[in-house]
């Protein structure tokens, strides 16, 4: 079997690089080692002249990645426009923020079209294609429009909300039906497969059973695969990188004073405006604790190019300059806050570092970095994680200290809380996080995901008999869904 991976953002076997969001850094240690060819983004376009797609095809361990010039035409109404302006914002139950153009959807399922003719150079007999995320709900359907016969999965990294809230996305159902072309569709949750089940069954009038659905494109299994990071790696990575001249600076400008850390996209799912509330309301209620411990909120900037991402940008800053103005002293930072990334061998000792992870996300897929974080910890002295009950990842780690982010009084007590912890409840918490970590490890998900695909094949899914010639002109997508 060869297995051609496809994501929106795709990343570079480089550890030192930061990473650009959870998708990117679980797919890169799996793909290097299954051989698996990984096709996304290059970040860069191209004119319509092209007669192929233009594919950058570099080697990754003992796989490739193929980084693919998208349509300049189309980039901007696909990826600023529909997918993180219409899809990103209900998908996280903020239906106040969807922004979507007919011209933006048309782009989306032009780029979704353009990556199904793509992806026909990487197909062998034996492909199985693995459509990762909310940029390629469609890529299924116009894969099988092109005569795949081949199993397709699909995962999405965010959640799937409820019934109402996916309603406000204009060209929901379009979207929803062509959905159906993939045999596999792997959810983070089961709150967010039930969501999904519920509309199919309720909107879609489909039959469902075990979670199977039966449409007129065949059966498609829904299904829960909740994404993992691999423990080890991070715990090595941690005690490697504490002689890391960041983090050994890091440790030398604390002295002594403990530390808080929180690690971002600067997107507004991420609960950072609560976060920073809690930390002023923690030192308003608990003075003792200005100079006992600060935060360290490293928040990489993120789709700054859409208006709610550049507002939540000032946001976050004036906020922050706002609280340090307030707590801070001649010689004391209550909040270092930092908009650029470090790469993971960093991060794992800044992680170790810091006796308290704060991980509070209003919605978030899973969040990796609150299952980082534990892996980071010393099995000695273990720092608490604090988290939303909101974070995927809470399923799991129900052993943190689950918090409400909308309840900022709630989240100031648990840091508090988390502070004075004694050691043997930390170590109790942390031994009993761990267990999960290492019982569903990236290796885990991937394999599990693959060998479901495998098992859900059904070959009624075929749309064409015949695959249609390579490049094959389409009729003007623009046009088709105005
Ligand atoms: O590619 P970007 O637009 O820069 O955004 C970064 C990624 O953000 C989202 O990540 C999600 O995947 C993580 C791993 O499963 C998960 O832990 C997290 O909760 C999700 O938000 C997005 O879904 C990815 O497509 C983006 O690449
Ligand atoms: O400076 C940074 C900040 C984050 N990350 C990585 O980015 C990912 C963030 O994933 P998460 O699931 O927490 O959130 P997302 O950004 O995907 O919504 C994690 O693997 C982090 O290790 C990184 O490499 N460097």
């Amino acid at each position: 079997m060869s297995l051609v991976v496809v994501s929106n953002r795709v990343a570079r076997g480089k550890p030192n690089e930061p990473m650009t969001g959870g998708l990117a850094a679980a797919l890169l240690p799996v793909v290097e080692k299954t051989g698996a060819i990984w096709v996304g983004s290059s970040g860069r376009v191209r004119d319509g002249s092209q007669k192929e797609p233009f594919a950058e095809v570099e080697a990754l361990g003992a796989g490739a990645l193929a980084m693919l010039d998208l349509p300049a035409a189309h980039y901007g109404g696909y990826y600023e426009g529909f997918a993180n302006s219409a899809l990103w914002p209900a998908l996280h139950s903020r239906a106040d923020l969807i922004r979507a153009s007919q011209d933006d959807y048309a782009s989306y399922r032009e780029v979704n079209a353009f990556m199904a003719r793509a992806l026909l150079r990487f197909r062998k007999p034996d492909s199985v294609f693995w459509i990762q995320d909310y940029h390629f709900l469609a890529l299924g359907a116009e894969l099988r429009d092109l005569g795949a016969t081949q199993p397709i999965g699909f995962f999405l990294h965010t959640p799937w909300p409820t019934r109402a809230v996916i309603s406000g996305v204009p060209h929901h159902r379009e979207l929803i039906e062509a959905m159906l072309a993939y045999d596999l569709i792997g959810f983070q949750t089961d709150e967010d497969c039930e969501n999904f089940l519920s509309y199919v069954r309720d909107d879609l009038e489909l039959a469902v059973q075990d979670g199977i659905i039966t449409s007129l494109s065949g059966r498609t299994r829904a299904a829960v695969f909740p994404i993992g990071i691999d423990p080890d790696r991070f715990a090595q990575q941690a005690t490697k990188a504490m002689t890391h001249p960041d983090v050994t600076r890091l440790r030398r400008s604390l002295n002594g004073e403990k530390l808080a850390i929180g690690v971002d996209r600067l997107d507004y799912s991420k609960g950072l405006g609560n976060r920073i509330k809690a930390f002023d309301r923690m030192w308003t209620l608990h003075p003792n604790l200005k100079r006992t411990v600060s935060l360290l909120q490293i928040a990489t900037p993120s789709r700054g190019a859409i208006e709610a991402y550049g507002n939540l940008q000032s946001e976050i800053a004036k906020l922050v300059t706002d609280v340090n103005g307030v707590h801070g002293e001649v010689d004391w930072t209550p909040i270092r806050y930092l908009n650029k990334g470090f790469g993971q061998g960093v991060l794992a000792g800044l992680y170790r570092t810091a006796q308290v992870g704060v991980v509070t996300p209003l919605q978030d897929g899973m969040n990796l970095v609150a299952k980082e974080y534990v892996a980071a910890q010393h099995p000695a002295d273990p720092g608490v994680l604090v988290l939303s009950k909101f974070a995927g990842a809470a399923n799991e780690l129900d052993a943190a200290l689950l918090v409400n982010p909308h309840d900022i009084d709630g989240m100031a007590r648990a840091v508090a809380a988390a502070l004075a912890m004694p050691l043997a409840e930390r170590r109790m918490r942390w031994e009993a996080m761990m267990a999960r970590l290492n019982n569903g490890t990236i290796q885990q998900w991937f394999a599990d995901f693959i060998e479901a695909l495998r098992d859900t094949r059904n070959p009624d899914k075929a749309i064409m008999p015949a695959p249609p010639p390579l490049w094959p002109r389409r009729a003007d997508l623009a046009a088709r869904y105005r």
